[in-house]
């Protein structure tokens, strides 16, 4: 019975002050592995001073003395109360004639423990009840006081500003005009639509590796008003989901706030969060609940009156078009069927601030275009909801949002309407040229034409000789029609080139590593290498039909960088080039297009398109400069 009692209790103490003792900590987690560990570790290493002290005759009324601390321990408890039982039962205990439950048997230890687990449940209500960041940051401060002690350090009246301050203090001055424009206008209040304002929020990773610290997130301050979808784009690890997580109160903040509806995040972290839909980045479903199920239980959670469950169920399962699935378990769903069933459960409620996480992983296209309509009438149609999107698609933030911000580096760098951003950032026109198809007249005529020379043997060298009779393969030697098969090896391709008249770019293309730095360099070194040389090298007409193509590439190279000065060649993807042409003042799309027009029989141009920089070239130009 005693045994029973002690194992009891000892389990529920751990539990209670391993949930408890966590919280003061950033990373509950690992925190609650370490607090594990220390109680196992304290518990064993007290039973053992105890022991021996026990046996010693001196020190015999000082360890009675001491158990009474050491039995804050439940470890201690647990293991002290099932040594005295074990040894009544040896009848090596003094007293051993008295009950199991008596004070030196068992007694304390339960005693103890029943206390324990009371104190620590108590606790752990408290501190739940209690505003998110004031045990860890309180805790953090005692740390930093402690050390500053230790050191000798003095800490004047103004550190805790200047500590708050500091990091930012710099890179305020640094930001993007937009970024501090709209830091102004929040900090001002000036902004009386917005329903979410974030205020120099600020996250710190204590203790990753070699212990140090890591400031995901630097003093962010933006706001998002109603009806407003906010792109928040940014560099993986620039700090998005943090961000997000703090605002719903996954994570505390280190500093800073943020207001939902006037309400402080960390004063009134509940009010804050029956505001919020959230659809984290990776799917947080139950394996074995049907899609249906977790709908309804998301709907009473949310506090959906229990009438009208089965109509906002429905609902959800029509406008997500998951209604041939609302009976299957979430573990047997699709990854694009889980992500839409995550937003689904997000929205269930009708939040007025809706914040995914990437949302549109793993859908395909027009699933994915289904979801953005979902989105899109959320938020701009609808013009009740806010919505905070993070994406790593530029074409999904460019379809949606009305605002965006970019991250880089747990800093904002960039702010506003995507047309403000081009028109912004984009100091250059995107052009895109497609050349006309080689036609079979030309490929055949350059075909026959290498195949004279080829088979003018009197100019070929023994090396050459040789490679032709092993590529074409025949043991009856070579012959006039047997020379269309051949494929061509490394030194035929140089020999080729030279007689048509450009030996040295043909020469980088051929070298055994891939060529990066023209157009189809890449392609055909990166194919020699593949296909290998000595297995039979590259046919004649594929060498022919490129060859013709690189022309056409290289005279509307030529043409393009000598016609528009500045222009930078932006990579070739084997059927178009691109260009970037700079837009300065004064230049006139007209012009561009007169000139194009006027010279596209001339240059063989199949299609062109001029554009404004894309957002994509917005995000790699902030991304680029991390
Ligand atoms: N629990 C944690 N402990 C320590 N560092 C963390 C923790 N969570 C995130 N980080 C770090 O904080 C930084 C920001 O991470 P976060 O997940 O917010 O980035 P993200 O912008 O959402 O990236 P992604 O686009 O890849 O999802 C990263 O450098 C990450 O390594």
């Amino acid at each position: 019975m005693p045994t029973i009692f002690l194992f009891l209790e000892y389990g529920l103490a751990v539990a209670a002050s391993t949930y408890c003792l966590s919280f003061f900590f950033s990373e509950h987690t690992v925190a609650q592995n370490v607090v594990l560990l220390v109680h196992f570790f304290t518990g064993l290493i007290l039973m053992v001073i105890s022991f021996i002290m026990g046996l010693i005759q001196a020190t015999k009324s000082a360890n009675s003395f001491l158990k009474h601390f050491f039995r804050l321990s439940p470890g201690f408890c647990f293991a002290d109360g099932l040594a005295s039982l074990a040894l009544r039962r040896q009848g090596l205990k003094l007293g051993s004639g008295s009950g199991t439950f008596d004070w030196d048997v068992t007694g304390a230890s339960i005693c103890y423990l029943g206390a324990e687990v009371v104190i620590y449940f108590l606790l752990t209500l408290g501190l739940e009840a209690f505003p998110q960041n004031f045990s860890s940051t309180s805790i953090k401060g005692l740390c930093s006081t402690f050390r500053r002690f230790y050191r000798g350090e003095s800490q004047s009246l103004l550190d805790p500003l200047l500590e708050s301050n500091g990091d930012n203090g710099s890179s305020i001055a640094d930001d993007d005009i937009d970024v501090q424009l709209e830091r102004e206008r929040v900090l001002s209040g000036s902004d009386d639509n917005a329903i979410i304002y974030l205020q120099n929020l600020r996250k710190v990773y204590l203790g990753g590796i070699n212990h140090s610290s890591k400031v995901a997130v630097h003093s962010l301050t933006f706001s998002v008003q109603q009806g407003e979808c906010f792109g928040f784009l940014g560099t993986n690890g620039a700090g998005k989901t943090t961000t997000l997580s703090m605002l719903t109160g996954e994570e505390s903040p280190t500093s800073g706030t943020a207001y939902i509806f006037g309400k402080d995040i960390l004063e009134h972290p509940k009010a804050a969060r029956q505001n919020i839909g959230y659809c984290p980045q990776f799917d947080a479903l139950l394996e074995f609940l049907t899609v249906q199920e977790h709908l309804e239980l998301y709907a009473r959670i949310k506090g959906v009156p229990e009438i009208r469950v089965k109509d906002v169920v429905d609902e959800k399962l029509i406008e997500f078009d998951l209604w041939k699935h609302s009976n299957k378990p979430s573990y047997s769903l699709s990854g694009g069927n889980k992500r839409k069933l995550s937003v689904a459960i997000a929205m269930i409620g009708d939040p007025p601030i809706v914040i995914l996480d990437e949302p549109s992983t793993g859908m395909d296209p027009i699933a994915k275009r289904f979801m953005w309509n979902v989105i899109s009438r959320l938020s701009t149609r609808r013009g009740k909801t806010a919505v905070i999107l993070t994406t790593h698609s530029m074409n999904e933030a460019q379809a949606l949002c009305t605002r965006i911000g970019i991250m880089v580096g747990g800093r904002l760098r960039c702010i506003g309407s995507p047309q403000h951003l081009k028109t912004r950032y984009g100091n250059h026109l995107e052009l895109e040229i497609k050349p006309t198809e080689v036609n079979f007249t030309e490929l055949d005529n350059l075909c026959r034409k290498i195949q004279e020379r080829l088979f003018d043997f009197s100019f070929h060298t023994r090396s050459i000789l040789s490679d032709l009779e092993i590529c074409i393969g025949g043991s009856d030697g070579i012959t006039s029609d047997n020379v269309a098969e051949i494929s061509l090896t490394r030194e035929m391709i140089i020999l080729i080139a030279r007689w048509l008249g450009n030996e040295n770019s043909i020469r980088a293309l051929v070298s055994l590593t891939p060529i990066t730095d023209s157009f189809f360099g890449e392609q055909l070194s990166e194919q020699l290498i593949r296909d290998g040389i000595s297995v039979g090298g590259i046919p004649l007409r594929i060498f022919s039909e490129w060859w013709l193509a690189r022309e056409k590439f290289l005279l509307i190279d030529s043409v393009i960088l000598a016609s528009f000065p500045g222009a930078t060649f932006h990579g070739c993807n084997g059927l178009s080039v691109n260009y970037q042409l700079p837009y300065r003042e004064g230049s006139s799309l007209a012009d561009i297009f007169g000139y194009l027009e006027h010279n596209r029989s001339k240059l063989g141009i199949a299609e062109y398109s001029i554009s404004q920089s894309t957002l994509e070239t917005i995000f790699n130009h902030f991304a680029s400069g991390q």
